[in-house]
């Protein structure tokens, strides 16, 4: 039986996520997105050849609805959608933060819920999605989230007491190595070379550097010792990111969002 799959509140994540089900196979005719403004449903349309309907409609003609709102918006979707979800219907969670609890209270009694964290490297078929069950999600209802979401990348089950952690991790993961590139771009501009190229070199060095963390089965120090030759110039720059505590930065960052993947979890963002 065709699955039909409605992507609710198509924004950034969203839009990835369909567009990269697209690209794995998907026909158009089995999606249905929905938007809050009518320009954006008229976007989404004319981009992928899907039909932007209703939530209530989405509700009724999907088997799967995938919600992709902001986590302070889904307490005012689920209000709008739960009259319209059938307890057959497998209801996937994209927001940060909130909870498989917080959707099996609201919607009827039985209605299988999975939470994933996806990030944007969705975009280029390098996401990292994990997946988490709620109370009535099945083996089969994890196998369908995981054909969804492989077609934008990896995915990994992790039990849901993991989520925010995953979330600091790789859900806000790919902003932290966008600040540290433009950061050594910056310092780049210091050491006297033009914008360009020291984006290009940096940006070479991180695709460099992930490849072979990704592929060459070494450990990060072990990778990193090999740079570091004695009395050479890695060590000095080692040096200083000891003696500014960057470790120590990186560790309070990713506690901060899980903290606050933590303080999410009532749906109104406080
Ligand atoms: N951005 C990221 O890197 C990641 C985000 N996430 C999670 O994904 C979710 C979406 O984030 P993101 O894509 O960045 O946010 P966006 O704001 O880009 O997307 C959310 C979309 O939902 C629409 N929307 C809000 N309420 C409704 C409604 N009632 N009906 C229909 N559409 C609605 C918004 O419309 P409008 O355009 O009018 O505001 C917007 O287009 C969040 O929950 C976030 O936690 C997860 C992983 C990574
Ligand atoms: O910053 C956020 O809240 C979202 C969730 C993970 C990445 N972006």
């Amino acid at each position: 039986m065709t699955q039909k799959v409605a992507v609710l509140g198509t924004g950034k994540i969203g839009e990835a996520l369909l567009s990269g089900m697209i690209r794995g196979g998907w026909a158009p005719s089995d999606l249905l997105v929905t938007a809050r403004r009518p320009e954006r449903a008229e976007q989404l349309r004319t981009r992928y050849g899907v039909e932007a309907v209703s939530n209530a409609e989405a509700a009724k003609a999907a088997d799967t609805l995938i919600l992709t709102v902001k986590p302070q918006d889904m307490g005012t979707l689920l209000t709008e959608l739960a009259p319209h979800v059938p307890a057959d219907r497998l209801v996937i969670s994209g927001a940060a933060g909130i909870p498989t609890a917080f959707f099996e209270e609201r919607l009827t009694a039985g209605t299988p819920v999975v939470r994933v964290m996806t990030n944007t490297p969705a975009l280029v078929d390098e996401a990292m999605s994990v997946i988490s069950a709620g109370t009535h999600a099945t083996a089969g209802h994890l196998t369908l989230t995981e054909e969804i979401f492989s077609t934008v990348g990896k995915t990994l089950r992790v039990p849901e007491s993991q989520q925010d952690a995953a979330t600091a991790l790789s859900g806000s993961g790919p902003a932290y190595f966008y600040f540290l590139v433009e950061a050594m771009t910056d310092a780049g501009i210091l050491l006297g070379l033009p914008r360009d190229k020291a984006h290009d070199l940096i940006v070479q060095a991180a695709i460099g550097a992930s490849v072979m963390l990704r592929d060459s089965g070494e450990h990060p120090v072990k990778l990193r010792e090999n740079v570091t030759s004695p009395a050479g110039t890695t060590i000095n720059a080692i040096r200083e990111l000891e003696n500014h505590g960057v470790r120590a930065a990186l560790i309070a960052a990713l506690e901060a969002a899980r903290d606050r993947s933590r303080e999410l979890a009532s749906g109104t963002g406080n």
